[in-house]
């Protein structure tokens, strides 16, 4: 299995190298150069797995000769171990035909740890056996960067340096991210946005003299391997609800693109997958996008689902890789004119998107309103973003069965959630304390020359 990059510019890289790599060279995303199906037969067999077995089945094709089956099972054993649920991710009914997959029982409570604690294994096991060590620099509009502390945190061969922005996460995600003591581990307040954390690491992989000189890695889903881990419970959950057989669809709250492509990923596989729905808050781009066929940048508002407050939203270039046909060059094109603000998508590409994804928008108020009312309904108690998603997930529903994805624990924003239905949801048993311990946070400047100075300098501390 060859990678190869969404700006056809870079060289083909192995599972492993693409993984180490993170950002292509050509400042595209990789990408498999096909994607493996499963048949029906082998999908149905899911049914009786664990989690952990039905992971191994669906990504073993895609790491091709990187591990042998045993390494990577143990990876995989690894990397769920600490989850404290039994289902991993579990599926709950909303009602008659509308179900929420919970992806917020691992360690830091919110879906990223599906791919964020397998990767932290399969670099430590690629790290250990190339005698290799790397600095990752995260992007975090809140949790991937928790996340990425959790998975790396005290590890001697990985320096983790996460940016997120200053003063828009919530309280209970800042204190995830600057209360760990490990000396690997850096929390960076950055002046600005999550776009423009996002972009000053993507600079970061373009300087190649700064890049090369620290062996720069990452784990946002720049890297593949974080797509791949989350394939996993769109096969597990549609599964449990008679997939093959039956067709399932997805709503997915939505920011840098993803979780969604995830399941676009599944769909190319073979799993019977109907609609998948593209669940976005006041910071609508993706939506906008997918009614007027132009990516038009307009600034963030910040919101009370802040994880999902974001402009440039990643892994679209993914998508729009596959609508123009897998043309590199048209998507280069592209992303070359979103640095003065927008641009059109063809006809062509606009078709091909809309085949695979539907689209709502949910305001302030409508997210509230369907906190209170889903805990009134069935006791479920949704986060501000799960909330977006059940809400656009209410205005898709059809005969065929609808899951949305449930992407963070309500603890995390406990302010939105108490403000929505008058209950403040507690932290579970492991972070209770949390709130009491001191943090470590440096404030940044959004300057590449400065992050690079500040990354140099704390590397060669160590
Ligand atoms: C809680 C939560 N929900 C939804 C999202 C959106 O996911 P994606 O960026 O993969 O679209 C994020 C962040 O990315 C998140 O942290
Ligand atoms: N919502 C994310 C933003 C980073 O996105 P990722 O796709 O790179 O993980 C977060 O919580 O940080």
């Amino acid at each position: 299995m060859k990678y190869i990059s969404t700006r056809g510019n870079a060289p083909e890289l192995s599972f492993e190298e693409a993984m180490l790599t993170g950002l292509a060279r050509d400042g595209g995303l990789y990408v498999p150069e096909s994607i493996p199906t499963l048949s029906e037969a082998e999908i149905a067999a899911l049914a009786g797995m664990s989690y952990e077995e039905a992971a191994f089945v669906v990504m073993r094709s895609f790491v091709g000769d990187a591990f042998t089956d045993e390494e990577f099972k143990g990876i995989i054993a690894r990397a769920y171990a600490n989850f404290r649920h039994d289902a991993r991710a579990p599926l709950v009914q909303l009602s008659p035909n509308h179900y929420l997959l919970e992806l917020f029982h691992g360690p830091t409570l919110a879906f990223k740890d599906f791919a964020m604690q397998l990767i932290g294994q399969l670099f430590q096991f690629s790290l250990a056996r190339r005698d290799e060590r790397v600095t990752i620099v995260g992007a975090t509009s809140g949790d991937t960067g928790s996340a990425a502390i959790e998975a790396f945190r005290g590890l001697d061969n990985v320096d983790v340096f996460i940016l997120f922005p200053h003063g828009r996460v919530s309280d209970i995600q800042r204190k995830q991210m600057t209360t760990p003591n490990d000396a690997n581990v850096h929390a960076l307040a950055l002046d600005g946005d999550f776009d423009d954390c996002q972009a000053r690491l993507k600079d970061m992989f373009n300087d190649f003299d700064f890049r090369d000189g620290v062996r720069l890695a990452g784990v946002n889903s720049i890297n593949w391997a974080r797509v791949l881990a989350q394939v996993v419970y769109y096969f597990t959950s549609a599964v449990s609800l008679g997939a093959p057989h039956r067709k399932v669809s997805f709503t997915v709250p939505t920011g840098n693109f993803g979780d969604i492509f995830a399941g676009y990923i599944a769909k190319k596989m073979g799993l019977p997958i109907d609609k998948l729905v593209i669940a976005t808050n006041q910071n609508d781009i993706l939506h906008r996008t997918m009614e007027t066929g132009a990516y038009t940048k307009e600034g963030v508002t910040p919101s009370i689902s802040p994880s999902m407050d974001i402009q440039v939203s990643s892994n679209f270039e993914r998508a729009l890789f596959d609508a123009y046909g897998r043309d590199g060059r048209a998507v280069a094109q592209l992303m070359e004119e979103l640095k003065s603000g927008s641009f059109a998508i063809s006809q062509g590409a606009m078709e091909a998107l809309r085949e695979n994804f539907a689209s709502g928008r949910v305001s302030e108020d409508e997210t509230s309103a369907t906190i209170k009312a889903e805990f009134a309904a069935c006791g479920e108690v949704l986060c501000p973003h799960s909330a977006v998603g059940v809400r656009v997930g209410n205005d898709h529903l059809s005969a065929t069965p609808m899951i949305t994805l449930a992407t963070a624990h309500p603890a995390k924003f406990p302010d939105a959630v108490e403000a929505a239905m008058g209950t403040r949801p507690g932290l579970p048993p492991h972070m209770a304390d949390m709130m009491d311990k001191d943090e470590r946070v440096t404030r940044v400047p959004n300057d590449l020359g400065a992050l690079e100075t500040l990354i140099k300098e704390r590397i060669a501390q160590r």
